[in-house]
């Protein structure tokens, strides 16, 4: 019986239960370093969350992200490109915490990318946000290219167009890119990811009028047009900036967006009635950004010897 439901499953199924019989603890042991991560390096939450979102569009989900480059090699791994740039290290560190500790318990079973996976759940829960089931079972990849990266993550400045065709592109829709940027809720961004609004907004000399005056003016003291601080980060979400909460759509509605691409969702009419429900239903982004979760962590994922691998060193293909 167990051989055919095995052979009739859809291959690139994931299941809650993936190890149950393999490494029933996986979730309990990786919990025990996400949360001792959260009181040590509260940032860890927002670095994991991003992390995981930029493994999954790249590759899939499959922990091509963690890859380090060859000493010596020509090719770049992804972490090198220049969007990978900005991924803070707490995230690495976490994944290869839980690693160690899952290896040490149940050797050679439990992927990177569900690992990744796992934690950045814990840390959405820790930080105030839902808790869902992750559903596992991916395998790690075996191509990590910085030269991939660019085309698959979206930028700062793009429109809503541009940002629903890159969403598309992976089958995630509409609704998906409105509740997923929520993430936005916590973490934050450098300067170069938003100056040119504040100084001179697609080449007018003006800052973007969508900015409210109070936040233009605060943004200003921390990112000056030249010379400044290229290491100052800024909070997405000025009221709550660690804790996973539905902030985030209040915001954009009141002109309190950090990026181009966040006040855009509450300026374009088919996605203003969405982030007007999510910013007033903190019970229905909660649901929403739970599915769409587990939507973003079911692309492109791998099954198999075939496709993939199960790296011992989340940093390091297998041979
Ligand atoms: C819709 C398109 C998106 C764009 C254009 C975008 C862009 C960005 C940018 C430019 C930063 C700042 C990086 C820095 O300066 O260090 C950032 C940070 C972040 N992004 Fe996004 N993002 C998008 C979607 C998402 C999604 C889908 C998630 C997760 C589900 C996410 C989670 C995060 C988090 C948590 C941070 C904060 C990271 C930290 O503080 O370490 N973003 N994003
Ligand atoms: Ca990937
Ligand atoms: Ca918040």
């Amino acid at each position: 019986i167990a051989k055919t439901t095995n052979a009739t499953r859809k291959p690139r199924q994931l299941s809650v239960d993936y190890y149950a019989r393999t490494c029933p603890q996986v979730d309990q042991l990786v919990g025990s370093v996400t949360s001792q991560q959260f009181k040590e390096a509260p940032v860890s939450a927002p670095a994991t969350i991003r992390l995981f979102f930029h493994d999954c569009f790249v590759e899939g989900c499959d922990g091509s992200i963690l890859i380090s480059t060859k000493p010596g090699s020509k090719e770049l791994a992804e972490k090198e490109a220049e969007d990978n740039k900005d991924l803070r290290v707490e995230g690495f560190q976490t994944v290869n915490k839980a690693k160690a500790l899952v290896e040490s318990k149940c050797p050679g079973v439990v992927s990177c990318a569900d690992i990744l996976a796992i934690a950045a759940r814990d840390f959405i829960h820790l930080a105030g946000g839902p808790y869902y089931q992750v559903k596992k079972g991916r395998w790690d990849g075996r191509i990590s290219m910085a030269s991939r990266v660019g085309a698959n993550i979206p930028r700062a400045n793009f429109t809503l167009d541009q940002q629903l065709k890159l969403f598309n592109s992976k089958g995630l829709s509409l609704e998906d890119l409105v509740v997923l940027s929520g993430a936005h809720t916590i973490g934050f961004a450098h300067c170069k990811q938003f100056v040119s609004r504040l100084y001179n907004y697609k080449g007018t000399r003006q800052p973007d009028p969508a900015i409210d005056p109070r936040l233009l003016k605060a943004l200003r003291m921390s990112c000056p047009p030249f010379g400044g601080n290229t290491d100052i980060v800024t909070p997405f979400d000025v009221t709550t900036p660690f804790v996973f909460d539905h902030a985030y759509y209040g915001n954009i509605e009141a002109k309190l967006g950090l990026l181009a691409s966040d006040q855009a969702l509450s300026l374009d009419p088919r996605t203003k009635p969405l982030v007007q429900q999510l910013g007033s239903n903190k019970l229905k982004f909660f649901q929403a950004f739970s599915q769409a979760m587990e939507k973003m962590g079911s692309i492109g994922v791998k099954r198999g010897r075939r496709h993939g691998e199960k790296r011992k060193d989340c940093s390091m293909h297998m041979l």
